[in-house]
């Protein structure tokens, strides 16, 4: 068992590790909080533009909005917030091998277009291979994370090439465990399996929002995905500000009450997305058919039940729920699976998810939890949108 009094890690068959309740939780409550181990800017490498990050900072990517002095590094002109985020960056993200690093990685994007995923993994194994030698230790957790070798021949050709890049252009110093291809490849599946995206601000203007910067957590990558989580992951990039060292920390917040003993899990994308697409990205991103209990009702739905099943289920919800629901989703679902009388009504609990903890903001599908100090108010983990249920 892990560290933390309220979850756990503990191994579940077909699941490999997971986080568990190690105590009744209660919805809102903070069940952690996580530093990365590595970051990364989500941006493409820009040849007519000397700031690395545009208006973030490139130590902990904090919007820089005013900047009175030029905070910036001479050599590569990455910008950052404040004189004090350069100076810690200067022995830690920003060492001189990751500056000459994006020099050259800058100037071979330039002069070759590549797709951004294959520009974002560069920006990957500079950050992991800086690990490696800045913090060995931290270095190690991230190799003792979920991910192997890849045998899709996309991955592979990806590794070889940005091995074959990283040797000829900015190879790393000597390190413990050597610069060879076989850990090139590892590093990869290790971001694709446990990264998580550090979002833009959310705009109603824009469908699909954009991720500013990624990051590993190291202990944040052992929940796994369900399609109904009971928790979410807050992130407050611009919030916390620099000052405090700590606004690329994430938290991970209940969604509803759970039992002791319950996994404790998230979901790896935005909750609407449909059957047969959840079911892509898992199997393509993450290696694993998931037949969680709404995967289980919704792979038996026909398509144009699946494309109204949002609609569907909210309608639902309002005629079964009366208002009067139990806060453990989870264990409702249960309780019906177990009653006869409640046979054909299988979709129940995702009706009562969406109702309740889906956010109603126009293109927002963000998950709503409880305040952790005012549990009667929901907040949306992606607009910051609070709904009170008593005015409700
Ligand atoms: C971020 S890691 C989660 C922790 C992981 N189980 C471990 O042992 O470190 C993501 C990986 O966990 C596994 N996983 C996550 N959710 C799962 C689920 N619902 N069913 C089966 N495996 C799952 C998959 O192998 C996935 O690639």
């Amino acid at each position: 068992m892990g560290t933390t009094a309220a979850i756990g890690v503990t191994e579940i068959e077909g699941r490999g590790r997971a986080m568990v309740a190690l105590r009744p939780l209660k919805g809102g409550e903070i069940v952690l909080k996580d530093s990365p181990i590595v970051l990364y800017s989500a941006l493409p490498f820009q040849s007519n533009n000397h700031q690395n990050n545009n208006g973030y900072c490139s130590n902990c990517f904090t919007s820089i909005t005013k900047q009175p002095q030029n905070v910036s590094c001479s050599t590569c002109g990455s910008r950052f917030c404040t004189f004090e985020c350069q100076s810690a960056a200067s022995s830690t993200s920003h060492t001189p091998w990751v500056c000459q690093a994006l020099i050259r990685l800058r100037q071979y994007f330039s002069d070759h277009h590549q797709a951004l995923d294959l520009q974002l993994q560069a920006r990957f194994l500079v950050s992991a291979y800086n690990l490696a030698f800045v913090s060995p230790p931290r270095f190690h957790t991230l190799l003792s994370l979920q991910g192997s070798v890849h045998t899709h021949p996309d991955a592979d050709s990806s590794a070889n090439f940005l091995h074959s890049l990283i040797s000829s252009i900015c190879p790393p110093p000597q390190l413990e465990l050597g610069f060879t291809l076989e850990l090139t490849s590892v590093l990869l599946a290790k971001d694709k399996l446990n990264a998580f995206g550090l979002m833009e601000p959310f705009s109603e203007e824009r469908e699909e929002r954009t991720v500013r910067a990624y990051g590993v957590y190291p202990v944040a990558s052992f929940f796994n995905h369900d399609c109904l989580p009971n928790a979410c992951r807050f992130d407050y990039i611009d919030v916390a500000g620099s000052a405090s060292g700590n606004n690329t920390d994430i938290t991970i917040r209940m969604i509803h009450d759970v039992p002791q003993g319950r996994e404790i899990c998230l979901s790896y994308f935005p909750v609407n997305l449909k059957y047969a697409e959840r079911q892509k990205r898992l199997k393509d991103d993450y290696g694993f058919v998931c037949d969680c209990d709404r995967c289980k009702v919704e792979a038996n739905w026909s398509e144009s039940e699946d494309d109204d099943a949002i609609d569907e289920e909210e309608k639902e919800a309002d005629q079964d729920t009366s208002g009067a629901m139990d806060e453990d989703a989870d264990e409702q679902m249960e309780d019906e699976e177990d009653t006869d009388a409640m046979k054909g009504e299988d979709d129940f609990p995702h009706a009562y998810f969406f109702l309740t903890y889906m956010c109603e903001r126009k293109n927002c599908w963000g998950t709503l939890a409880p305040l952790p100090s005012s549990p009667a108010v929901m907040e949306c983990n992606v607009c910051g949108t609070c709904k009170n249920l008593n005015q409700a």
